[in-house]
């Protein structure tokens, strides 16, 4: 079943055509990178799919529904969720705290606390739960930031860029952590680092100034003379 489709998706800023005409199609349950060189609109994509940029011009479907005027915050009452490259946590509050106020949209008392701790141990920071948030490293926060999305148990799961500023190590977890999901929700993930590409997508979608460059497993954009020209070098 496709859960998400966009058509004919455009935004310009100002003389800034940043996205033109995209065409994206997401099936339930599965695992899609998108990926492209800086500035190839990825951020712009996803930010017209969840409800922070308006489209220039274009619809976004969801769950068989045209969302397209939709503000942010009753997309996410539908189930998406998402995290962005600049991190948006509360910094003063505790670990825990910031995920409970994700929770807290869904669930009441002692489930809170529940839903609380097991969104961390997923993300591997169950052990700095009272911890002020500000006081993790950037990776860490992106990571907190996963743990507030995964709290309110989502159908999509959109991330931009969540394994900038991570560890090898834990880089590693988070490939674990996204095969894991990827039974229980359907996730877009924005990713440079090519390993997680391909070792955690399903298939992969090129963006290349701001056009659907190409579209195929992970192995097909490996392939794709095109893509290693416009992207991946010599691959
Ligand atoms: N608010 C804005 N105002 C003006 N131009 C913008 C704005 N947001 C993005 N752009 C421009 O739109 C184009 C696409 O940017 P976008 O951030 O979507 O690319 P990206 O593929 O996500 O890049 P990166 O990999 O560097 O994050 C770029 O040329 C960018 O400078």
């Amino acid at each position: 079943m496709t859960l998400l489709s966009t058509r004919g998706l455009s935004k310009h800023f100002d003389g800034l055509q940043a996205v033109t005409d995209v065409d994206f199609d997401l099936n339930e349950g599965e695992v899609r990178a998108l990926i492209g060189p800086n500035g190839a609109g990825k951020t712009t994509l996803v930010g017209m799919i969840c409800g922070r940029i308006p489209p220039s011009s274009g619809t976004v479907q969801f769950d068989n529904a045209d969302i397209t005027a939709l503000p942010a915050h009753k997309r996410i009452l539908r189930g998406m969720a998402y995290t962005f490259q600049i991190t948006s946590v509360f910094a003063r509050l505790p670990a825990a705290e910031n995920v409970a106020l994700a929770a807290r949209r869904r669930l009441q008392g002692d489930a809170v606390e529940e839903a609380v701790d097991d969104a961390l141990n997923r993300v591997g920071l169950l052990d700095r739960r009272d911890e002020e948030a500000g006081n993790l490293s950037y990776g860490h926060q992106r990571l907190l930031e996963i743990a507030m999305g995964l709290v309110q148990h989502p159908r999509l799961l959109i991330l931009d860029e969540p394994t900038q500023g991570l560890a090898d190590s834990e880089i590693d977890a988070f490939k674990a952590l996204i095969r894991e999901l990827s039974s229980e929700a359907t996730i877009l993930l924005i990713e440079h680092n090519m390993s997680v590409v391909m070792e955690t997508a399903d298939r992969v979608t090129v963006l290349n100034f701001g056009e659907v460059l190409a579209e195929g497993t992970p192995q097909e954009i490996h392939e794709n003379d095109a893509v290693q020209a416009a992207y991946l070098g010599t691959g």
